[in-house]
């Protein structure tokens, strides 16, 4: 129950030191302060009664005094209650930031394959959802449980005054809830946790149904209703479940409860009883119940706190379990290669992905040198992208190996390889940011670099369209801001294709398919735009338009993951091949 508790407060402390000290500082008052207005009440009934009793002018400036305390401490309550309000919702606003963003930084470091395998996919969602309210309310409950045991000591020692015995009837009452309520935290934690694939089904449907992006298809297609039927299938599931805890959890909380009624109407028999008999006075009597009454409202909140941290435990463990997430140590250090200008080898490269049994790879060895370009073509799925995600060092070779300048990429300095690969694939982002900043996330380093964004949108082809934005380079693109533009998909791809331009420190650069939507004289342009900046570097390009194709110095067919043909366009159409067959059965299509 306190695994995480030592790192809730820690968490708590780093986030703001002065809000912990008033939070820490207000419970206390807080914890001891009833006590001492219960005692004042005791001394006001008691002086009352013998004020009554006496005879002759009675001064009533004592009995004045304190009424005066009394309301004193009452006030002293109501402002450490604000303290301690006012710092938890501070805190809470902080503390909501720091988790985020320890969850984002985490997201940074993790691996393409932790973002495919939806298990962990799973973990984040929970993650994220939950876990930035409940380190605060961890904290929270455990000062809660401080400032209760600080108050039911105090009872306790004004009680003990009466009878030991009525402070472990006070204690024993309110230990079946207890119970009860551990209970059900523990089972409302696995439904939350079990169920955590419908919820993100159910926020996948939000998302479809109320998206700018895919209210065309679902318009058109009329999804809408299916879509919302499944929605509420949903969460007529989820409900059902909940609804029985939450009956469950009622009804035993109830009668549970009535265990802790019971007593108190015993003491207060009791109590009365003794009062009658002499043993103790009206003011004691007074002070007693009051104490009693107060003492119970203490236990059971210290017990409901102790389920609450059990439960704020739970959550938090889903909270550590994805931030301690190995992630494989980052590789190698080598910012240059054995053999600088050797260009680029795959040497019997083999891939599956994680959980699939096909390998998407097989056996590939090809070698390309600086200055050559490398297209690839092959029917869908037959491994085009795969091989250029192993390239970037998205994922590694299941068997054999990949050389930039004679050496392995698992040994190059991560941020170094980076820098010198640029790759556009086929879904490129699309920024919900300008369009200039949309074409300068080719390069961070130049992210700014109004004149490098306009040299690389001349490339790109998009100089034209852009500049007749209003607002040219700093018109916001998308939907979700204001005055957001939205473009058509070639013009899209013209933005992506002149981020890959942006990065002209990158020796090899590679667009995968993004010229697909492009009017077919655009994609040869920019190919030839593309050749010209990377004379003395490195270019792969897919597309399965073969007229851009034959550009390409080098030509790979893939097929089912194997390298079919090799050759350049002539070669390969002497040679009479799949590539041949292709390229005429696409040259007929024109005729
Ligand atoms: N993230 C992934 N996880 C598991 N399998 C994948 C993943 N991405 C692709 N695949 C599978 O790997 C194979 C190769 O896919 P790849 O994307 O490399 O094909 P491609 O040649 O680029 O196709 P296209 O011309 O359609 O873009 C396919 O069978 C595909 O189903």
């Amino acid at each position: 129950m306190f695994r995480y508790s030592r790192r809730a407060v820690a968490l708590v402390w780093q986030t703001s030191r002065p809000l912990t000290v008033v939070l820490a500082v207000a419970t206390v008052v807080a914890g001891l302060l009833p006590a001492a207005a219960a005692w004042v009440g005791q001394l006001i009934v008691d002086g009352v009664v013998a004020a009554v009793q006496a005879e002759g002018a009675v001064a009533l400036a004592p009995l004045f005094w304190l009424v005066a305390l009394e309301g004193g401490i009452m006030a002293g309550i109501a402002g450490s209650q604000r303290a301690i309000q006012t710092a938890q919702s501070l805190l809470r606003a902080q503390l909501g930031q720091r988790v985020n963003v320890m969850i984002l930084e985490k997201a940074q470091t993790l691996q393409l394959a932790h973002f495919e395998d939806s298990e962990f996919y799973d973990k984040l969602t929970r993650a994220r959802r939950e876990a930035s309210s409940r380190p605060l309310s961890l904290v929270n409950r455990t000062f809660g449980l401080f400032q209760n045991g600080i108050s039911l000591t105090s009872y306790a020692a004004l009680l003990l005054g009466f009878s030991p015995w009525a402070v472990v009837i006070l204690v024993a009452a309110g230990l079946p809830q207890f119970v009860s309520e551990a209970k059900f935290s523990g089972d409302a934690f696995r439904l939350f946790r079990w169920r955590s694939p419908d919820t993100r089904r159910q926020m996948y449907l939000e998302t479809v149904l109320a998206r700018e992006d895919s209210a065309k298809e679902v318009k058109l297609f009329q999804l809408g209703p299916l879509l919302l039927e499944r929605y509420r299938d949903i969460f007529r599931r989820l409900y059902r479940e909940d609804r029985n805890l939450t009956l469950r959890r009622e009804i035993w909380g109830f009668v549970l409860g009535l265990v802790g009624t019971l007593a108190f109407y015993a003491t207060y028999a009791w109590i009365v009883a003794t009062t009658v008999a002499g043993a103790i006075s009206l003011g004691q009597m007074t002070m007693y119940l009051a104490v009693f009454r107060q003492g119970q409202g203490a236990v059971s909140a210290s017990l409901g706190a102790i389920g609450g941290m059990y439960e704020d435990n739970l959550y938090l463990s889903n909270l550590y379990e994805y931030l301690e997430q190995p992630v494989t140590a980052v590789h190698g250090t080598r910012t240059a290669g054995e053999r600088p200008g050797d260009g680029l080898r795959f040497e019997g490269v083999s891939f599956s992905y994680p959980g699939s049994e096909a390998p998407a790879l097989q056996d590939i060895s090809l070698t390309l040198a600086p200055g050559r370009s490398l297209a690839l073509v092959g029917r869908n799925g037959s491994g085009k992208t795969t091989l250029i995600k192993l390239l970037a060092g998205l994922y590694e070779p299941s068997a054999g190996r990949i050389l930039l300048d004679g050496t392995d990429l698992r040994d190059w300095d991560p941020e170094t390889l980076r820098r010198r690969i640029g790759v556009i694939f086929q879904d490129f982002m699309r920024y919900q940011l300008p369009v200039g900043e949309n074409i300068g996330a080719g390069d961070v380093e130049r992210f700014d670099d109004e004149s490098r964004w306009r040299e690389a949108a001349r490339r790109g082809l998009a100089d034209d369209f852009i500049e007749e934005l209003p607002g040219g380079y700093h018109a916001q693109l998308g939907r979700w801001f204001q005055d957001g533009r939205e473009l058509s998909g070639g013009q899209w791809q013209k933005i992506a294709v002149a981020r890959a331009f942006m990065r002209q420190g990158a020796d090899i650069l590679v667009l995968d398919e993004p010229t697909a939507a492009m009017d077919a004289a655009a994609e040869a342009e920019i190919f030839e735009h593309f050749r010209s900046l990377t004379r003395d570097r490195m270019a792969i390009l897919i597309s399965h338009r073969f007229s851009t194709v034959r550009m390409a110095d080098e030509i790979v067919v893939l097929d089912d993951g194997r390298i079919l043909e090799h050759g350049s366009h002539d070669a390969l159409i002497a040679a009479d091949g799949t590539y041949a067959r292709l390229f005429r059965l696409q040259a007929a299509g024109y005729r």
